[in-house]
């Protein structure tokens, strides 16, 4: 006698049938999925039953309520996955993006004030410099009165890693400088790609690290693991680990030293989690101390730490998980960004032309003067307010979110309210979804931001007039709750500018406001001494030059072929000194 298949608990939620039985939609959605993430939202709704690995059913959400259900009202329903989590603490020990429930939200109340305003306000003039440093490399590649097409990606990378880490540690890593680079640094750069190659063994290996208690037996283990891309990521691991101990300890003696720090804190030994014995500076580093007086990242977090009460402080392990995660979480992102802000700028010469003269405007009304404004450091207030400037980044952060999306899974039956009704695979309407535990949930950021019902018709097109009035002042725009708005929409509960981008509620990105300030201060520089445009380079077939910015999950620009092999990060722009005809009449 045949037996039917229980039915689906997901079968009435619409979506595509599986592309392949191993991958399911998958392949479709992380590898070069722009239009097909898109499409999938605008044709069954912002709530999608997609197929996973081996066909498991999945939730793919981009609907203003139903996302502020997952990331605020019902976050703790709604947490990181296992692996997400294990793998983290695998490799970044204690820290924020490691840890779930009380404890992260016991760090989130104690990180929180040292991402502020304030703080920010401080920091800027300290990070100047860098992007001062920057833009004198590329100009010194430039023959006078010549261009030269610079890879503009690789100098945003160092440039943003050189940022976090002597805003987050006081610290120089000497990024700028590729010869002298330090070990901790190296380790850095090289995460991200040893990640992505251990990609189909990702799941499984922390899964079953986790499980052995004992560290000395753990390191065994990994020791003998006959994989040479898990070997790789075991010496990044370990440079990682021991860079940041003897960094944090560096930092601890000295604030002890002066009388910042009481004398009862314990001081931090060799790593228990790789055993590693912590050791002098590094070739390539500079402790910028003096510089910093206090102001990094890490030192308000120490005193604040010290001055919580008892119960609300972070222990060690806890503090040095945040040196690493922090420096990790805002580095690439960051570089995306501003290589994508001067490739629309460079496809945009009318665009570039007004946003320059407006920054030109803005540096001689804070030094007022009119002359040798392109070399104005300009304040954190007015850096912030000049309108086309946080339109342009706005509606980058908008349409190219470098972080596309996000997984979570949901710990108990619960069910999804949308804002936009769908119609079910049987066609009934449905105003909400019901998810059973377990249930894995993919957060479509970039869905999200192009929502047409939520942004309008024109949701697809980079167009930074959106974020501005008729007479040219900034929209502001508050985080949403789930519920209308004035005018029959419903906006997303980002905590910036009501995108999605840097996500919302309890887990949203911490340093944001960070973030923004850099690419800011990035961008007003470098348009101040120079020009981007396209390359122009043709073959003997005519073919031009081109970069696709692939996305697979995160933005992958690579050059096409026949000039590129389509695979190799690279944002090549010709870059030339600014001239008179630059500006807008
Ligand atoms: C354009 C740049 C950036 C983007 C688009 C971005 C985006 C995000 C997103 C989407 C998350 C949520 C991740 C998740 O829940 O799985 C996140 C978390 C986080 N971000 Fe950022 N980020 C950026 C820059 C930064 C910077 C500059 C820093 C540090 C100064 C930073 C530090 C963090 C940290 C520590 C978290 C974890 C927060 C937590 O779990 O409580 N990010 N970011």
């Amino acid at each position: 006698r045949r037996t039917r298949r229980p039915k689906s608990p997901l079968a009435e939620v619409p979506g595509p049938e599986s592309d392949h039985w191993l991958k399911g939609n998958f392949g479709r959605i992380f590898q070069d999925g722009w239009y097909y993430n898109l499409q999938l939202a605008e044709k069954y709704g912002g709530v999608v039953k997609v197929h996973a690995l081996l066909g498991a059913e999945q939730l793919y959400v981009s609907d203003p309520l139903a996302l502020h259900y997952v990331v605020v009202k019902e976050q703790h329903i709604y947490t990181e996955t296992d692996m997400f989590i294990m793998a983290n603490k695998l490799i970044f020990g204690d820290g924020l993006i490691s840890t779930l429930g009380e404890q992260h939200k016991k760090q989130r109340k104690m990180l929180n004030p040292v991402f502020s305003l304030a703080n920010m306000r401080d920091l800027l003039p300290i990070i100047q410099p860098i992007a001062d440093k920057l833009s004198g490399i590329f100009l010194e590649q430039i023959p006078d009165g010549d261009s030269k097409e610079i890879n503009v990606l690789p100098w945003m990378s160092r440039g943003a890693l050189e940022y976090i880490c002597q805003a987050a540690l006081g610290y120089s890593f000497n990024v700028l400088d590729p010869t002298r680079t330090s070990a901790y640094a190296e380790a850095i750069q090289k995460l991200a790609p040893s990640g992505l190659r251990l990609i189909f063994i990702r799941p499984f290996v922390p899964l079953f690290l986790c499980t052995i208690k004992s560290p000395s037996l753990r390191n065994q283990f990994a020791e003998r693991f006959p994989l040479k891309a898990f070997q790789d990521m075991r010496s990044v691991v370990e440079a990682l680990d021991k860079g940041s101990r003897r960094i944090f300890r560096e930092k601890k003696t000295r604030m002890l030293n002066s009388g910042e720090l009481r004398a009862s804190w314990v001081e931090v030994e060799g790593s228990k989690r790789s055993g590693v014995p912590v050791q002098g500076k590094e070739e390539g580093e500079r402790d910028l101390g003096d510089r910093m007086r206090g102001r990094d990242i890490m030192s308000i977090m120490l005193r604040a730490n010290m001055s919580s009460e008892e119960s609300e402080r972070l222990s060690d392990e806890e503090l040095l998980g945040q040196m690493s995660t922090i420096i990790f979480a805002g580095f690439e992102t960051t570089s995306t960004a501003i290589s994508r802000i001067l490739y629309i700028l460079a496809s945009k010469p009318e665009v570039q032309a007004k946003l320059r003269s407006e920054i030109r405007k803005a540096k001689q009304r804070y030094a007022n003067t009119q002359a040798g404004w392109e070399e104005v450091g300009i304040g954190y207030d007015e850096l912030m307010a000049i309108p086309y400037l946080d339109a342009v980044v706005r509606e980058t952060l908008r349409v190219y979110p470098p972080t596309s999306l996000l997984s979570r899974t949901c710990r108990q039956d619960t069910t999804l309210p949308l804002a936009y009704p769908i119609t079910s695979s049987s066609g009934v309407t449905l105003t909400s979804v019901a998810v059973p535990a377990g249930t894995s949930v993919i957060m479509s950021l970039l869905a999200a931001n192009h929502n047409k019902q939520v942004w309008g018709p024109d949701a697809d097109e980079w167009r930074p007039e959106r974020w501005l009035t008729e007479s040219g002042e900034r929209v502001m725009f508050s985080e949403g709750d789930g519920e209308e708005d004035g005018e029959g929409r419903v906006k997303y509960p980002g905590v910036y500018a009501s995108m999605m981008t840097f996500l919302g509620g309890g887990r949203a990105c911490i340093g944001f406001k960070f973030a923004e300030m850099e690419i800011k201060q990035v961008i007003t520089t470098f348009l101040s001494r120079m020009h981007f445009s396209l390359p122009y380079e043709t073959d003997s077939h005519g073919n031009k030059k081109s970069i696709t910015w692939k996305m697979n999950g995160l933005q992958v620009p690579v050059v096409d072929p026949p000039f590129g092999d389509g695979v190799t990060a690279q944002v090549p722009l010709i870059v030339r000194r600014v001239k008179q005809e630059d500006f807008v009449a």
